[in-house]
């Protein structure tokens, strides 16, 4: 019976909440940027609040191609995805979902397909910031429409992949980048920080 293999059943009734981690997690934006001004502090930069497109290096590519060049070799560099800064509050928020009852968290990361170092520092990230048992709790895949759970928070705006309607419910993490997006009625996730996590959670738990 198809009720039999659903979603529902295989998850216990328990809330399942993936996280992404790039400008969720950690700050790819703020240290990319960081990055750029250090080793190139004659060329033009795009200031956070004028970040406008998903990918950095598309809108640095409207100034000059070799500026977008220079942006993809800084996130392709040893240590950049190792030592992102934590988005204020996020580990925290991970430790205590982790924690919850019904609720279980998973983080869901697409690994860049030049894959040399962010595969491994992924890892790393998560084992110094969060604990090697959170280890077990990682999903990556360049594909997160097939990824299994209820609700999904990630600041992409537009999640595609081959399945058109994805099972989770998109809660999109306010980003510098995705702040003028429209989010086509999405709910918004502003922050870790002022508690409002925890009501989405609630909200979720309620429907599940
Ligand atoms: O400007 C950018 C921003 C991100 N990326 C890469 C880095 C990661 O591999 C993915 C984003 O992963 P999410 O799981 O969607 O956060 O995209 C990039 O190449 N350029
Ligand atoms: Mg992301």
């Amino acid at each position: 019976m198809a009720g039999k293999n659903s979603f529902r059943n295989h998850s216990e009734r328990k809330l399942l909440v993936l996280v992404d981690m790039d400008q969720v997690l950690c700050d790819f934006e703020m240290r990319l940027l960081q990055e750029f001004q250090s080793r190139h502090p004659n060329d033009p930069f795009i200031p956070l609040e004028e970040r406008r497109t998903f990918y950095a290096r598309d809108q640095y590519a409207k100034i000059r191609a070799d500026l977008a060049d220079n942006i993809r070799d800084i996130y392709n560099s040893e240590g950049f995805f190792r030592d992102l800064p934590e988005i204020p509050g996020a580990c925290d928020a991970m430790k205590e979902l982790k924690e919850m009852e019904g609720v279980d968290v998973f983080i869901c990361s697409s690994p860049l397909t030049s894959y040399e170092f962010c595969l491994k520092e992924k890892f790393q990230w998560i084992e110094e910031h969060l604990g090697q048992e959170w280890l077990d709790k990682i999903i990556l895949t360049k594909d997160k429409t097939v990824a299994n759970g209820h609700v999904l928070i990630d600041d992409r705006p537009n999640i595609k992949g081959a399945i058109r309607k994805p099972i989770w419910e998109h809660v999109v993490f306010t980003a510098c980048h995705n702040v003028h997006s429209d989010i086509r009625g999405k709910r918004r996730l502003d922050n870790w920080t002022d508690g409002s996590w925890r009501d989405l959670i609630l909200d979720l738990q309620m429907r599940v």
